[in-house]
């Protein structure tokens, strides 16, 4: 899937904008804060229907316009064109469509393309609480093998039953006896997912540290699943659980099992998100986007359009290099860069440049 056309209405900076993408690189340039984050956040918002910046999606609209329209024309595999609009008047729901239909979510529809963002704020992910590695792992899972995103919800809604029937066993409604078989069941679903998770890691880790090394992140980097559960069986699952019991029971609700998880980035065994630079932790997230994206080009046989928010500034010369090879060896990317010359071969004839300046936006180089 390639986006080929992408067109703002009254998105943050950007009043009317429209510019076509190329199949490979495409180069965003311009000064600070002339708007090339606003642009590549505005592709995202129209493959997703979701802000890459914010949770709170009035701040995308331009200052002084009433609602944001985004519109993005896609190619598939097949050569079939799709056309995706998201419309965003604060207050009232986002009008969706897919080739004029309306749809309620974006995220999951097969026509939509897989986007990967790497935007300085993305620095949570590896600096922030386990809770965000956990989802994009488990967002990981499911870009490989979307039929597994049924494994999560199954372990989500067996959790929930569970966690209602603790509340039953405190209330004194039922005895504890009755969690018995709900915990063989979440067992059976904790295992399935961990199963995932790990298989994922697996496969991700020799690129991860590959990419890492190539960055120049110094040291051995490695990425490592860190389940909770040393179960290798729903019945063992239940035992543990058995034993948290009294705890669970205190809290009310369940303490122990893969919603616990984390995904830990390393280098010489040291947690990147602990011991790590600013430097570092951004060079530990690349890696882990750039391995996804490989990941899924070998498994899905497309690799997601990637988006680099104002990488290249610092790297040195030799690493945006390996980086730029590494981009244009398969798939669609897009980087932002205050200064052109800071990506390397982006002058070349295959390398769309679009100049975000003080009159506006300009394609400089059309993608045929
Ligand atoms: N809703 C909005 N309406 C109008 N302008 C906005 C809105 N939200 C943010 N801006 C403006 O957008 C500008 C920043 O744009 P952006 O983040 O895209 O810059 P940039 O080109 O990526 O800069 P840098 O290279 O420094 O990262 C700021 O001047 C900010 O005031």
């Amino acid at each position: 899937m390639v986006v080929t056309r992408l067109r703002l209405r009254g998105f943050r900076t950007h009043e009317r904008v429209e510019v076509r993408l190329g199949p490979g690189l495409t180069v965003v340039h311009g000064r600070n804060g002339i708007g090339k984050t606003n642009l590549v956040e505005g592709l995202y918002f129209g493959c997703t229907a979701r802000s890459c910046r914010t949770s709170n999606e009035r701040e995308c609209v331009a200052f002084d316009a009433d609602a944001a329209r985004v519109e993005v024309d896609t190619v598939d595999r097949h050569g079939d064109e799709h056309a995706l609009s998201v419309g965003f008047q604060p207050g009232e729901p986002k009008r969706i469509r897919v080739d004029d239909a309306l749809v309620e979510r974006l995220v999951d529809h097969p026509a939509r393309p897989l986007v990967s963002v790497f935007l300085p704020d993305r620095l949570e992910l590896v600096k922030g609480p386990p809770a965000l590695r956990r989802a994009h792992l488990d967002q990981v899972v499911s870009a490989l093998w979307p039929s597994r995103t049924a494994t999560r919800r199954s372990y989500k809604q067996a959790l929930a039953q569970r966690n209602a029937l603790l509340g039953r066993v405190r209330a004194g409604y039922v005895g504890r006896e009755a969690l018995a078989p709900w915990d063989l069941e979440l067992g059976r679903h904790a295992l399935a997912l961990c199963a995932d998770r790990a298989e994922t890691v697996a496969l991700l880790q020799p690129g991860f540290v590959q990419i890492a090394a190539e960055l120049g992140l110094a040291g051995a980097p490695e990425l490592r699943y860190r389940p909770r559960t040393k179960a290798d069986s729903p019945e063992g699952f239940a035992a543990e659980l058995a034993e948290r019991l009294d705890g669970d029971l205190e809290r009310g609700f369940t303490g122990h099992g893969p919603h616990r998880d984390d995904l830990a980035l390393l280098r010489d065994g040291r947690e990147l998100r602990v011991y790590g630079s600013q430097g570092e932790q951004r060079l530990g997230l690349l890696a882990l986007l750039l391995c996804e994206r490989e990941a899924l080009e070998e498994v899905r046989g497309a690799a997601p359009l990637m988006v680099l928010d104002d990488v290249m500034s610092e790297l040195d010369a030799d690493r945006r290099g390996l980086l730029v090879a590494r981009l244009r060896r398969a798939g669609q990317s897009v980087i932002t860069t205050t200064d052109l010359a800071h990506v390397p071969g982006g002058g070349e004839a295959d390398v769309v440049r679009i100049a975000v300046t003080e009159d506006g936006v300009l394609q400089e180089a059309q993608a045929a």
